[in-house]
């Protein structure tokens, strides 16, 4: 159970998030949903602790991970995997190569350096790799330049990279926002097993409600840092969408575009 306790985060005078308390069961696949800037990104960098928050707490089965300093954070970054909109990987790197780099939350001091320099990954982390690549059918391009895969096969190799850090929370920030439609289904279908198969915990950043109620257990609509709506997918009518956000779910949708569309080229 993944708790959030009044979790703000200020920047200045803005609250990016704002209040927001909730508890995540462990193998729920949670969407999260909202207009541009209404604190989606800052909510998942605050359950990491990429961010630090300006009040409240976050608890996962009842530690006070806001409290974790030095090796023990460091832990609990590696059990909450960060899948980002741009994929994030080494371009130049080989497919293989960027998914074994999952495993180097698991290493320290020392072997992560020579790990660094030498790429000296060993034989049970070659082998956890390649069985992540052909569960998403992406073997047979396992010795390819990242550069030369579809952006849907590099989002799949950012989740066989997450992977590989054997998380226990997938965070993942629009994954599939600057995906086509065809793309986007294989990534979410591949969020989806994880979640199903692996009982991962998924928090999901989502710009499209229909991919929100389609894939997610539950979906939290967020306007101005605050939680605006928290309920299952079927709650989450075009009524409600228009009343929450004063705009058609049409409107929302081509506005999370635009937005999505512009983080890509910035
Ligand atoms: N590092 C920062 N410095 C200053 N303000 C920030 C920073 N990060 C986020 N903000 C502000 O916090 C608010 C929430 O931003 P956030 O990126 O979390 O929203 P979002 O819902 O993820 O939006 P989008 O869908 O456009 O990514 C916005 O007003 C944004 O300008």
């Amino acid at each position: 159970m993944l708790e959030l306790q009044g979790l703000t985060r200020r920047f200045g005078a803005t609250a990016a998030v704002d209040g927001v308390s909730l508890a995540v069961p462990a193998g729920q696949m949670l969407g999260i949903i909202g207009r541009s800037g209404a604190g989606k990104s800052t909510l998942l960098r605050l359950v990491n602790r990429l961010l630090e928050p300006s009040a409240g707490r976050i608890l996962a089965a009842g530690r006070d991970v806001t409290a974790l300093r030095g090796r023990a954070l460091r832990d609990w970054r590696r059990d909450c995997a960060m899948v980002f909109q741009q994929f994030n990987l080494v371009q130049r790197l080989d497919v293989l190569t960027n998914v074994l780099l999952g495993r180097l939350a698991h290493q320290h001091g020392l072997r992560r350096a020579l790990v660094l320099l030498a790429g000296s990954f060993g034989a049970g982390e070659r082998a956890m790799a390649l069985a992540a690549l052909e569960r998403f059918g992406l073997l047979e391009v396992a010795l390819q330049r990242a550069e030369t895969l579809s952006g849907g096969q590099q989002q799949r190799v950012a989740l066989c990279r997450a992977l590989l850090q054997q998380p226990r929370i997938i965070l993942a920030d629009e994954p599939i926002a600057s995906l086509d439609p065809a793309n986007a289904r294989t990534v979410m279908d591949a969020l989806r097993q994880v979640n199903r198969e692996d009982g991962l915990t998924v928090l999901v950043n989502l710009h499209h409600l229909d991919t929100a109620r389609e894939y997610c257990d539950r979906i939290l609509a967020m306007q101005a840092g605050r939680v605006v709506f928290d309920g299952p997918p079927a709650a989450l009518t075009a009524e409600r969408i228009a009343a929450i956000y004063g705009i058609p779910e049409a409107d929302f949708a081509a506005e999370a575009e635009a937005a999505a569309a512009r983080a890509a080229v910035a």
